[in-house]
């Protein structure tokens, strides 16, 4: 049997969190001793600061496809905050049919909900090192995240890309999505532009941002990236 704790300030964040002082700090799952066996606690809930990164950037600016080289490089624990939404619909789930709706019209989901899935992805993990990909896409999402976590990124990607080359790569993605047809696609700029360029605003002023250039082939991509991390000192896997 498993309880939700509310404050595990200990754990997690709380010297990082410059923005909410007060915030309720990130919530995790402990078990009652007497029922089951302690179960191990995995290696996010035992450190005290996981190592944030948002991925932000415009519809098939490469988001995912450079996660996808940092994971292999650095060891990261990729999620896809669109993924998780997809999964939500797939699952039947009681949000579904509002989330595939939204994202059919290329808006953006109620922070809370999606924030819900990466917090559960982020406890399940074994890990202490993610990649938040297509997150925050608002400064709706923003705000939210950090009052629920009381903590800021630590890094911030972004992946700068003219509109029509993005139009052409997810007009060929061939992912069978929902909102990979113009229409939405013209949706999903507009969303892109009035909602999300605040936010890449925001992380520049906090001098958090690393803004990349999007064009090139994947390696020319990945070239500008790979310092980014191992500025860090990362274990580096060859
Ligand atoms: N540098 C690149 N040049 C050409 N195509 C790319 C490049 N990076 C990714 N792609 C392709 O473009 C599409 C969108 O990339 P993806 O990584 O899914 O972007 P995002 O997650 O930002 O929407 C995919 O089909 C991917 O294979
Ligand atoms: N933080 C987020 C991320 C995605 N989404 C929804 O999920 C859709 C797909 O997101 P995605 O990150 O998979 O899309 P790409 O940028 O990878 O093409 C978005 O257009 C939104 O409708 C959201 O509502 N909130
Ligand atoms: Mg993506």
């Amino acid at each position: 049997m498993w309880r939700r704790v509310t404050s595990v300030s200990h754990l997690t964040f709380a010297h990082k969190s410059t923005v909410n002082k007060n915030a309720c700090t990130f919530k995790c799952w402990e078990s009652f001793t007497t029922e089951i066996p302690r179960k191990e606690k995995t290696t996010y809930q035992r450190a005290k600061t996981p190592f944030i990164t948002f991925v932000l950037g415009g519809p098939g600016s490469g988001k995912g496809t450079q996660c996808m080289k940092i994971v292999e490089n650095f060891g990261f624990t990729h999620l896809s905050a669109g993924e998780l939404l997809r999964r939500e619909i797939a699952s039947n789930s009681a949000d579904g049919i509002m989330i595939l709706n939204t994202i059919k019209e290329g808006k953006i989901v109620p922070s809370e909900l999606t924030i819900k899935l990466i917090q559960k992805e982020m406890e399940l993990s074994d890990n202490y090192k993610f990649l938040i990909d297509g997150f925050p896409r608002s400064e709706d999402n923003r705000k939210a995240f950090e009052q629920i976590f009381g903590a800021e990124p630590d890094v911030v990607l972004f992946f700068d890309c003219p509109e029509d080359e993005m139009v052409k790569r997810v007009l060929n993605r061939n992912q069978g999505r929902v909102d990979d047809n113009i229409d939405t696609i013209k949706k999903r700029l507009k969303v892109f532009t009035a909602l999300n360029l605040p936010v890449v605003n925001h992380y520049l002023e906090k001098g958090k941002l690393y803004k990349i250039n999007g064009v090139g082939t994947v390696d020319e991509i990945y070239k500008q990236v790979h310092p980014v991390f191992s500025s860090f000192h990362f274990e580096v896997r060859v």
